[in-house]
């Protein structure tokens, strides 16, 4: 079997734990035994540390911990595998083995060495040139505690999770109560689960690695947003692709709206149009070329905007404002039945605007931070970030799902773990966690270059849970192709570099 890294979570299905199970189940009833998935688990945990640190050899001293469960069953075997290459192995175990195939395995281990009890972990650790971490995997259900707190001050020099640092949820990416065992290497099989990439998940594990124990790729209910397809555009009328419209607030905070609809127009939406009231005409005029521009006074004006059917797809938020104006200019957007992306601003008026929360229709795409989620779903919000007692925690996907089906349209809940939901129940993450982190995003004005790419998008006939997905695959990328001093400016620029590399 080869134990060979997966790599680029690209695209990857995002499992459950049920998911996983499933996985499993599948190919032991296909006649490969659960014991030989272990073996094969703990032979790719060792390759792994090969690969990581090669400067381990005979002679290293190696600390594994077990728990007692198919988590710790991997523990077993990886302690005896690498006690065979003449690596000195202390092994404690926090309860006896009770997983059938980790039974097994402890049996196997007996005849190397002792299984050491608990009270002797901390020391083993302390004085280790790596601890491994097979306490708990995807089978966590309550906190630990008191159990791992001197563990937890241990400063060991390398520390590797089998699976999952043991505390964190393989649902969530929280920790169940508040005790975990963070780790520099994370070494997990046949593919990210939910906890690796969402919440807490990347900082807990360090690094990702992705091996696979041959199991069958069948998919699951959640993937990661990969690659985007079809984004060339071929022979035709500009009208063809779209006209997003974008409205602007007042004199001096347009600047927002114009990076939107920049984004809009970069990502190849045919027009693009910014309204704004008369007296910030001659800011924006001075500011945009491409972008034509319109007055729009009021929710009147914008009727009368509307009544050309060919204006497909709506933006309102960034830069907008929270006045009665703007609400009226939202009630009016919203009554005209039209791809709809509400941000920032329009984010707020809805969450204090019960008509407004009443008008939303499947063909708005709401685009919150967390402070803004937390504003339009406040329970939701509450049980996402609230105290975990046990497993598995409400995630953000859980939060995000449930309020696109309350609200009846899609949702993009904005982070390092972006989650896209839409009403009817399918889900997307967007993972800008280990090789995609974009820290650099973390500045003002990259929302709204999203929200208006995902305009843009919408404007080229995708529909909401498409845009957003492409949209927040396409900003993390282009923030990555600039890299650090990034600012939302650079986003939409980046956009044709990246076109060209994905072939366009
Ligand atoms: N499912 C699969 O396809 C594979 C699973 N493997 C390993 O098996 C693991 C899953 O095994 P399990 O389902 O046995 O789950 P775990 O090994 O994660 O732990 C489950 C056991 O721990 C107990 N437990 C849960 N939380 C506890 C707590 N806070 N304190 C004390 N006890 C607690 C449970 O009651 C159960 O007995 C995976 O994470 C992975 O490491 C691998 O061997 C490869 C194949
Ligand atoms: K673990």
């Amino acid at each position: 079997m080869d134990a060979r890294s997966v790599g680029s979570l690209d695209g990857a299905w995002l499992l459950s734990a049920t998911e996983m199970r499933a996985a499993e189940a599948r190919a032991i009833a296909a006649g490969t035994p659960g014991a030989v998935l272990m073996e094969r688990a703990a032979a790719s945990v060792v390759a792994a540390i090969d690969a990581q640190w090669p400067e381990l050899q005979p002679g290293a001293r190696i600390c594994v911990l077990c728990g007692p469960g198919g988590n710790g069953g991997d523990g077993y075997a990886v302690a005896r595998m690498l006690a065979a290459r003449g690596m000195r192995v202390a092994l404690h175990a926090l309860a006896p083995a009770s997983h059938p195939d980790a039974v097994g395995q402890a049996t196997l281990w007996r005849e190397m060495g002792e299984i050491g009890g608990w009270d002797g972990a901390t020391n083993s650790a302390a004085s280790a040139d790596l601890v491994i971490d097979a306490l708990f995997g995807i089978g966590l259900s309550r906190p630990l505690g008191a159990e791992i707190a001197a563990l937890r001050e241990v400063r060991a020099p390398r520390r590797l999770a089998i699976d999952l640092p043991s505390g964190l949820c393989s649902e969530s990416g929280r920790v169940i109560g508040e005790a975990c065992l963070d780790a520099d290497f994370t070494v997990t099989f046949h593919a990210p689960k939910r906890g690796h990439v969402l919440a807490e998940g990347p900082a807990r594990c360090g690094r990702l690695d992705l091996r696979d124990i041959g199991l069958d790729a069948v998919g699951g209910e959640i993937a990661l947003t990969g690659v985007p397809a079809d984004l060339a555009k071929r022979a035709g009328h500009k009208y063809g692709y779209g006209h997003a419209l974008v409205l602007s607030g007042e004199v001096g905070r347009g600047g927002a709206a114009r990076m939107a609809a920049r984004a809009a127009l970069r990502i190849g939406a045919g027009l693009v149009t910014l309204g704004c009231p008369a007296a910030a005409l001659q800011e924006n005029a001075a500011r945009l070329d491409a972008i034509m521009l319109r007055p729009v006074r009021d929710e009147e004006a914008l009727a009368g905007l509307l009544e050309d059917a060919r204006l497909n797809a709506l933006l309102l938020g960034p830069g907008l404002g929270t006045g009665a104006r703007e609400r009226d200019l939202v009630a009016q957007a919203l009554s005209a039945g039209r791809a709809t992306v509400l941000d920032a601003d329009a984010l707020t008026l809805v969450a204090n605007d019960d008509g407004l929360r009443g008008a939303l229709h499947p063909g708005c795409l709401l685009t919150p931070h967390e402070g803004e989620f937390a504003r339009l779903c406040t329970d939701l919000a509450d049980r996402m970030t609230g105290p975990t007692t046990s497993g598995p925690a409400f995630s953000r996907l859980d939060a995000a799902r449930e309020a696109a089906a309350r609200l009846g349209c899609t949702l993009l809940l904005k982070g390092p773990d972006t989650v896209i939901a839409a009403p009817d129940g399918r889900a997307r993450v967007n993972a800008s966690v280990y090789d995609r982190a974009a820290p650099w995003l973390a500045t003002a004005g990259a929302g709204d270059v999203l929200a208006g790419i995902a305009a843009g998008l919408m404007a080229r006939g995708r529909d909401g849970f498409d845009a957003a997905s492409t949209a927040a695959w396409l900003h993390s990328a282009a923030a990555r192709r600039f890299g650090p001093g990034l600012i939302a400016e650079d986003l939409p620029e980046q956009l044709p570099g990246l076109l060209r590399e994905l072939g366009l």
